[in-house]
């Protein structure tokens, strides 16, 4: 596998009311292409910085990111994110905010609203096309999001907590559904999250973030796919791993 996304020394300091808060610090990472990574850490070490940088949205105080070798000094067309705020256009209802990034590249009117439906439909939301966001829950609204975000099919996914706010229910078949078309996509994805089970549910490979940004642990997740969280978490191999996390989101907090 050769690797897609590179970071190296990324430093990012904000400044508030003249004292500079330094988010992250002298952070690196390697993506490989087709790989599932993600970043877990506990609020405020960093991750949505990380992730900001990554997109190429927020410039780097120093340290670069590269992707496929070309420096990202803005946002791409071929990496798409999907961010903690809620980016939905008020003034257009599912539908057609699920057809945006097909708007974009130009798919034709028929084939765009039949994959907005199929999508609408994976993200559990038929029969609510025509509502507008502020007729939604917020997670629903995040469901939409994600359909948006599958629509464009890109050929690299960020995604912070896209889970966060569902239900655990909803959470559990989002994440088999967004494994089952991650899973021969060869799409590349950086998933963050603070919850160590959904970590390891999903990932290729588990970074832990300590503070500023700290990679406290950076390991290789062998659980055989595809993974069943009931019959994952008796596994010992899984018990083992979950303890490990623990311990270094531990040793990140200090
Ligand atoms: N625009 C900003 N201006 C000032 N400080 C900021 C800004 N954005 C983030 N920070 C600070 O940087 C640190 C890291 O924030 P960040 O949002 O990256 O954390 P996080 O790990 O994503 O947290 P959470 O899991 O709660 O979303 C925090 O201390 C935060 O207050």
């Amino acid at each position: 596998m050769s690797t897609l996304l590179e970071v190296r020394g990324l430093t990012k300091q904000f400044v508030k009311d003249d004292t500079g808060i330094v988010a992250l610090r002298d952070f690196d990472l390697q993506v490989e292409q087709g790989s599932f990574v993600t970043i877990l850490g506990r609020s405020g070490c960093g991750k949505s910085t990380a992730l900001n940088l990554l997109s190429g949205l927020l410039q780097p105080t120093s340290g670069t990111v590269t992707y496929k070798g070309g420096a990202v000094d803005g946002p791409r067309t071929e990496i798409s994110y999907l961010t903690q705020s809620d980016t939905l256009m008020p003034w257009r209802d599912v539908r057609r905010n699920v057809e945006m990034p097909m708007e974009i590249s130009g798919v034709g009117a028929r084939e765009r609203r039949d994959r907005a439906m199929e999508l609408v439909e994976r993200v559990g939301l038929s029969g609510f096309e025509h509502h507008y966001p502020r007729e939604l829950s917020g997670g629903m609204r995040r469901r939409v999001s994600l359909a948006r975000m599958l629509v464009g099919n890109p050929e690299t996914l960020l995604m912070d907590e896209p889970f966060g706010a569902l239900d655990a229910q909803l959470r559990l078949e989002l994440q088999t559904e967004l494994l089952r078309l991650w899973q021969d996509s060869g799409q590349t994805v950086v998933f963050v999250t603070h919850d160590i089970e959904e970590a390891l549910l999903l990932g290729d490979r588990v970074v832990v973030l300590g503070l500023r940004g700290r990679r406290v642990l950076d390991r290789g997740i062998d659980l055989p796919r595809p993974r069943d969280p009931d019959e994952l978490r008796v596994e010992p191999a899984f018990v083992a791993l979950h303890r490990q996390m623990t311990e270094a989101l531990r040793e990140g907090a200090r």
